[in-house]
């Protein structure tokens, strides 16, 4: 794991004096690229956190998918039914335990209330995380792209030397503002703006995040089962729950579309909406995905918390002998 401080050092070196390329180029953060796994929180059956499986669910993300990033405490990892205590247990072993094997753990600490945002953010920088992710608030909604930046800006200030990335999730935040216009001017309020992990459908407003994004900055899509319209638009990695137990698949996508093979990553992408087509019959949520994971992994993640209900284990099953029959070499 490392810390990225090199790019918010090169900015202010940019202020006080000129720096050659060269350097400025090794200064540089490394772009986050790839794969990102959301993780689920494993639970006791009473529902309490169950740390132990931590260990081992790492280690099935690094051996068994060839995943060497993770997303915790967002929304597979239902961290927004945490509490503040909670996020930060979770965080600490999650960062403990991907030491030496995956090369970003970003934690995500949005909350409600700000003041909780920024316990996070500075826990987060503590434990040992490689980034922060911070969606906006969504009960009182931020009613201008202007307020929600300055949200931002508080929360990132408690962890100034991690790499903060926006988390666009419009369908549960209920916020209907454009993810480029929150990030127009951003990098001025923000120094550690290190991009955005978009999880809409929009892809007119990713574009222009895109397109409007700075060289080291990443674009992380959200939505897995049309990543590949976003690498098209140029994507650098995606973050989502099916890197889970479709790592190993979405590699071959991301590298048949580097290798301009787009007959082939369409396959592949198409195999994946089949497999959502049939789990969205049932009413895929992360209550059944979170039980899906369990049955093809063999981790215990036990239920899900209130007010998400345990899906029957019928559906899980039904949705694991439908990837078994589609993905038959996972
Ligand atoms: C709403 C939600 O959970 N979105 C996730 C990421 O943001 C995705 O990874 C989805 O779980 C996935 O694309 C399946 O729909
Ligand atoms: C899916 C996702 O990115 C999240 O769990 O936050």
């Amino acid at each position: 794991m490392k810390r990225i401080t090199s790019n918010f050092d090169t900015m202010s070196t940019l202020q006080t004096g000129p720096v050659s390329p060269t350097e400025m180029a090794s200064r540089l953060p490394v772009q986050l690229t790839g794969l990102v796994a959301a993780t689920f929180t494993p639970l006791t059956s009473e529902g309490e956190l169950d740390l132990s499986v931590i260990g081992p669910y790492v280690d099935y993300l690094a051996e068994r998918q060839g995943v060497r990033n993770i997303f915790v405490n967002g929304t597979t990892g239902e961290g927004m039914s945490l509490s503040v205590e909670e996020r930060k247990r979770t965080a600490e072993e999650w960062c403990l335990r991907a030491r030496g094997k995956m090369d970003n753990v970003i934690v995500h600490v949005g909350c409600l209330s700000i003041k909780d945002s920024k316990d996070l953010a500075h826990h987060a920088e503590t434990a040992g995380a490689d980034g922060i992710g911070v969606i906006s608030p969504s009960f009182f909604k931020p009613k201008t792209a202007d307020a929600l930046r300055s949200y931002l800006k508080e929360v990132a200030s408690a962890a100034p030397t991690l790499p903060f990335y926006y988390y666009h999730i419009p369908a549960l935040t209920g916020s209907n503002l454009l993810a480029s216009d929150v990030c127009k001017g951003l990098e001025a309020l923000v120094p550690t703006f290190s991009g955005v992990k978009f999880s809409g459908t929009d892809l007119m407003d990713f574009g222009q995040c895109v397109r409007h994004s700075q060289a080291h900055q990443s674009l992380l899509y959200g939505v897995d089962e049309q990543l590949l319209a976003a690498l098209a638009f140029g994507a650098n990695g995606a973050v989502g729950s099916l890197y889970n137990y479709l790592g190993s698949h979405f590699n071959k996508l991301l590298m048949a579309f580097a290798q301009g093979d787009l007959v082939g990553a369409r396959a592949l992408q198409f195999s994946v909406q089949d497999l959502l087509a049939f789990a969205s019959k049932y009413g895929f949520d992360v209550a059944v995905n979170k039980q899906l994971m369990s049955d093809l992994s063999g981790l215990s993640l036990g239920p899900p918390r209130l007010p998400l209900v345990p899906c029957r284990p019928e559906t899980a099953a039904a949705v694991a002998q439908k990837y078994r029959q589609i993905f038959p070499e996972a």
